[in-house]
């Protein structure tokens, strides 16, 4: 696992380019054959993917968490970004394809991917933090979660957004989970900016052309810096960071958060005059 400590918002200001990349861009998320995972010290999360080809891929402790087997102490959730494949957990498999996500509750021992088609494998983006409590474990299907349109074409910031996790279709202990889609067209995701001091949210942006590049912005909304992500690129945001983003094509992403509550509204909004 590739461990992430957690940084400080007055370290994080001196950062250069490079220190900006490695505590807070995941660079390869999807790996053919792979399973991925990084960890962050922020509220413990953990994010990844993972590629099957012919042989599925078992999800494994290690030292990193120390403990028997990954879902031990926490919750995980798979999202299918593409293909079509089966998450399997204690012997049970879940089919899935794009837009659906497996809840895998605490206390699952044993959890791997498969794909249906090798040659068109299935992708599987990986988000996961510690939990207080046995859940079932629940597959939920894009058509099943409920749109809401925010933005506008006008602000180039029309995009809909689906909570997949959020205590209404899936009960879970601190994941909240979904997927934001920008209309053709638009650009900006996040803006106005917010904070939200009681938790950490990761955004993993996929659905973007090869050339095209998101400029993601972070850090104190006093203290804004930029990082250039490429597709099925995934960024860290600690709890003070600001996380919004604008790109040169359109794209979407998974955003997941954990912490201290459990309120998806909790956002402490930063005015445009305020942002630096
Ligand atoms: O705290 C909530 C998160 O930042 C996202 O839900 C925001 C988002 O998907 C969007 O504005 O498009
Ligand atoms: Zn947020």
């Amino acid at each position: 696992m590739d461990v992430r400590y957690s940084t400080n918002p007055a370290e994080a200001r001196g950062f250069d380019t490079a220190q900006l990349r490695r505590h807070y861009l995941v660079e390869d998320v999807f790996v053919p054959g792979e399973l991925r995972l990084t960890y962050s010290h922020e509220d413990r999360v953990v994010l990844g993917g993972a590629v099957p080809g012919a042989e599925p891929l078992r999800l494994e402790s290690d030292d990193t968490l120390r403990t028997d087997h990954f879902c031990e102490r926490r919750e995980l959730a798979a999202f299918c970004v593409d293909g079509r494949g089966a998450v399997v957990c204690d012997g049970t498999a879940y089919p899935v394809e794009r837009g659906d996500l497996a809840y895998i509750g605490r206390g699952t021992r044993e959890v791997s991917f498969s794909s249906a088609d090798p040659a068109a494998p299935a992708r599987f983006y990986l988000a996961s933090a510690p939990a207080h409590q046995d859940l079932p474990t629940t597959l939920v299907h894009a058509k099943d979660v409920p749109p809401v349109e925010l933005g506008a074409a006008e602000t180039s910031n029309e995009r809909t957004i689906r909570r997949y996790i959020d205590g209404t279709l899936v009960e879970s202990c601190q994941l909240m989970m979904g997927w934001t889609q920008l209309a053709p067209g638009s650009v900006w995701n996040t803006m106005p900016a917010h904070t939200h001091l009681r938790r950490t949210e990761c955004y993993f942006y996929f659905d973007l052309d090869e050339d095209a590049r998101l400029v993601h912005l972070l850090g104190e909304p006093d203290q804004t810096r930029h990082l250039i992500v490429r597709n099925e690129q995934a960024v860290i945001s600690p709890s003070w960071s600001i996380h919004a983003g604008a790109a040169t094509g359109s794209y979407s992403f998974i955003w997941f958060m954990a912490g201290e509550n459990y309120r998806f509204d909790d956002m402490d909004h930063v005015a445009m005059a305020d942002l630096r």
